[in-house]
């Protein structure tokens, strides 16, 4: 694992989750809508203030299917660690996530979009995040591609179309130390796990599952991410639409790391809030001390699965 500077620690935050509806092919209308939405959320009517870290869905500015994402797809062109010009940006996507975030003056997570890479041409599922002067500060490019094929359910081969990414991602907030995943990726425990051990508190994870797998596996995953590491977790989907080609399960929530459901939408359009208490995760890890009683000496036995 390459070295990672400790994080500084947890503060309380709010997190605010848009689980976004009316996303269809005209990609203007969706980013208008999505605009619409985050400023809605920044506003936190009835709530006593506004959220700290705002999160958009999968997907959120084009219909969900590997034939759209080509179509769909935009050039971003960040490379992290060197600088990014928001306004000379080749993606809409991008200009309009920046300049909302800056407007709110808020942390957000632009769910995710299709990108095309400048260089390659290779098309990803890719997240976009931007700190509260509308900076391009960190991107998550999904790194396990959604190929399922449940007969008489659901198939769905995102590699028809794209390419998996090929790193872990995480960016620190004046709050939180937070880890980057997209829908599938939870499924792969090492993923959260490795971004667990680098520090992060609170894994976010832009999703859609579906109709089929949703209502089993999408509440259980994550609570099974947030109890292994101790860590908060959150999914958010957009809004279940059944005249859209893909049917998403909804539900968008945020975990605690005892794997408690803070917050939980329905299956509408819907922004959600949950605030993170620190003293959660310090008194999860005190009490049931699983990060300091890992057993690297075993476990180092079992890497070469030749030996099974
Ligand atoms: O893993 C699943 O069941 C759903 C995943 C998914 O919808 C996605 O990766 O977009």
């Amino acid at each position: 694992m390459p070295s990672v500077s400790p994080p500084a620690p947890l503060k309380a935050f709010t997190l605010a989750l848009i689980q976004l509806g009316n996303i269809g092919s005209n990609k203007a209308a969706n980013l208008r809508h999505a605009r619409e939405m985050i400023l809605k959320a920044a506003r936190a009517e009835g709530r006593s203030k506004k959220p700290d870290l705002i999160v958009l869905p999968e997907c959120f500015n084009s219909p969900y299917g590997h034939t759209h994402f080509p179509n769909y797809a935009e050039d971003i062109g960040y490379y992290p660690g060197k600088p990014y010009d928001v306004g000379t940006s080749e993606s809409e996507s991008v200009q309009m996530l920046s300049s909302v975030a800056k407007e709110i003056s808020t942390w957000l997570i632009g769910g995710s979009i299709p990108e095309r890479d400048v260089d390659t041409h290779k098309l990803y599922n890719t997240c976009t995040v931007y700190n509260p002067n509308g900076d391009l500060v960190a991107m998550h490019r999904k790194v396990h591609l959604f190929d399922i094929d449940i007969p008489g359910k659901i198939t769905f081969k995102e590699s028809e179309t794209l390419t998996g990414g090929i790193k872990l991602n995480s960016f620190d907030t004046e709050f939180a130390r937070i880890g980057l995943g997209i829908c599938y990726d939870i499924r792969f425990p090492e993923m959260a796990m490795i971004s667990a051990r680098q520090g992060c508190h609170v894994l976010v994870y832009p999703g859609a599952f579906n109709l089929t797998t949703g209502p089993l596996h999408w509440e259980l995953l994550q609570r099974s991410r947030a109890v292994d590491n101790q860590v908060f977790v959150s999914m958010c989907s957009p809004a279940r639409d059944l005249s859209a080609e893909y049917h998403a399960w909804g539900h968008s929530m945020v975990l605690d790391p005892m794997g408690a459901i803070l917050s939980e939408a329905g299956d509408g359009e819907e922004i959600t809030y949950a605030e993170i208490d620190p003293q959660v995760m310090e008194d999860t890890r005190a009490g049931i001390p699983v990060t300091v009683q890992r057993r690297f000496d075993v476990y180092s036995q079992v890497t070469d699965l030749s030996n099974l």
